[in-house]
């Protein structure tokens, strides 16, 4: 068998990278075609949605514990169990073979039989698995849940448990996709009907103009509607930053953290293209990304400079939205990767350098312009505390009230602010503010 070619010894692959690097790379699915590598991201996220669950069953049906595998039996076993208890399409004796092929290859003819034994021993109790009862509450959550055990204690402390159990387990779903019709390439109508001929369905969502609640993106990806700027895959909350910022034809507009551009394509689109938007970002890569991402969406106001934010000076522009890099803890069923790279230290640091953006960006906002920031965080620290505190420093902003332009569901603090949750909104986690340079 050529198990380089199965999107399961691919994810087993790109799972190790992970375990090792700290990074996602999905790069090594380019060998498998569009339908293996979606295959691909699917049981990467499904699996690291799980993983502190799975690893519990490993260390239950195995005589080598968890912490004393390599890595790479560690997620041929996570896989090869999340195949046998949650895809219900592959048959237990598939699932077994393959993960048991794949140990061969990669470790062995013993690792194989180690595979092997380990998995039949938990298919014989397939219909009765052990449940976590460890008596540290904490640890007992956190393996249900499969987060990290300092954001289960976070969370519990701020919602309580009953709150933070329902967050977690929306975490823990499939997510919910939108897309965005693209006015620069087509018409909002003419969309839906592009949707409606090709019987995709979709629901037309009542908080903003041109979003559309989808089952799935594959669709509108395979049919080239992406490549060719009819839509944008978009979360609705990520939507409400640039709707709040408001963009008119004929501004100066400056998006800091805009790469990859999916915010400057929609700021684009809300200002018809007139005027200009400069698109600044510090990594390279991800700027090329944008540029593509532009020209695409005949974008063509949109403008793009490398640089480091916190260290940049422009001339004052009308708007200035700063979309800052966070802990991501709104976006953890999309990316299932980021609770298992964040700790309390990220989130500090994440904290620090929001901090200087912020100071930074506010140089950048005329008398009379508004700043917009946003994140797709949970955390108070990183969301309105951290705007509070940016306040106490700069008394020439404002806080405006987001009333008018984003639906009165996710209006915080007397809506002074709109913060979104995966478990009450069905769209992923954002924070976002308006303010006003008023002298
Ligand atoms: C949340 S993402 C931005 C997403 C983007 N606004 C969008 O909607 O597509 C944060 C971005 O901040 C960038 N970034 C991080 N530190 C930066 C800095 N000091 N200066 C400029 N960009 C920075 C990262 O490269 C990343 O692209």
């Amino acid at each position: 068998m050529d198990t380089e070619a199965t999107a399961r010894s691919v994810s087993v692959e790109i799972l190790i990278h992970f375990d090792e690097h700290n990074i996602l790379d999905y790069s090594v699915a380019n060998k498998l075609d569009a339908r293996g590598r979606a295959e691909v991201r699917e049981y990467v996220q499904n699996i690291l949605r799980r993983r502190s669950y799975l690893d519990f069953l490993i260390d239950e049906f195995s005589n080598v514990k968890i912490g004393e595998m390599k890595p790479v039996l560690k997620n041929i076993l996570r896989l090869g169990i999340y195949d046998m208890i949650f895809m219900d399409s592959t048959p237990d004796y598939a699932a077994i073979n393959e993960s048991v092929e794949i140990a061969k290859l990669k470790l062995g003819s013993r690792t194989g039989d180690l595979t092997n034994a380990i998995m039949r021993n938990l298919q014989r109790d397939i219909e009765n698995l052990p449940k976590p009862s460890f008596e540290d509450r904490t640890k007992l959550v956190a393996t249900t849940f499969s987060h990290p055990e300092w954001l289960v204690e976070r969370w519990t402390r701020r919602f309580g448990e009953r709150e933070a159990f329902q967050l977690m387990q929306a975490n823990n779903q499939r997510p919910t996709y939108y897309v965005r019709a693209n006015n620069l390439r087509t018409k909002t109508e003419n969309f839906k009907l592009r949707m409606t001929k090709k019987d995709i369905p979709f629901t037309e969502s009542e908080w903003l103009p041109g979003y559309f609640q989808v089952d799935s993106v594959a669709p509108f990806i395979t049919r080239g509607w992406l490549d060719k700027g009819f839509c944008q895959i978009q979360d609705i909350a990520a939507g409400f930053a640039p709707f709040l910022l408001d963009p008119e034809p004929g501004e100066e507009i400056y998006d800091l953290c805009a790469a990859p551009g999916t915010k400057s394509v929609l700021m684009s689109d809300l200002m018809n293209a007139e005027g200009s938007i400069l698109a600044v970002d510090i990594s390279s890569e991800r700027l090329d990304r944008l540029a593509e991402s532009a020209l695409s969406y005949h974008a063509e106001n949109i403008r793009v400079r490398r640089a480091d934010v916190t260290e940049l000076t422009l001339d004052e522009a009308d708007g200035v939205l700063l979309d800052a890099p966070c802990t991501g803890t709104g976006v953890l069923s999309k990316r299932a990767d980021l609770r298992w790279r964040r700790d309390e230290e990220s989130l500090n640091n994440a904290v620090e350098l929001q901090k200087k953006l912020l100071d930074s960006a506010s140089r950048m906002v005329k008398k009379g312009g508004r700043l917009v920031y946003s994140t797709c965080s949970l955390e108070e620290e990183e969301n309105m505390e951290q705007v509070m505190n940016f306040l106490d420093r700069h008394e020439h902003f404002e806080l405006q009230t987001v009333e008018g332009y984003l639906p009165d569901e996710v209006m915080v603090d007397g809506g002074f602010g709109y913060q979104t949750f995966p478990h009450k909104h069905r769209c992923d986690g954002h924070f976002g503010v308006l303010m006003k340079r008023v002298k």
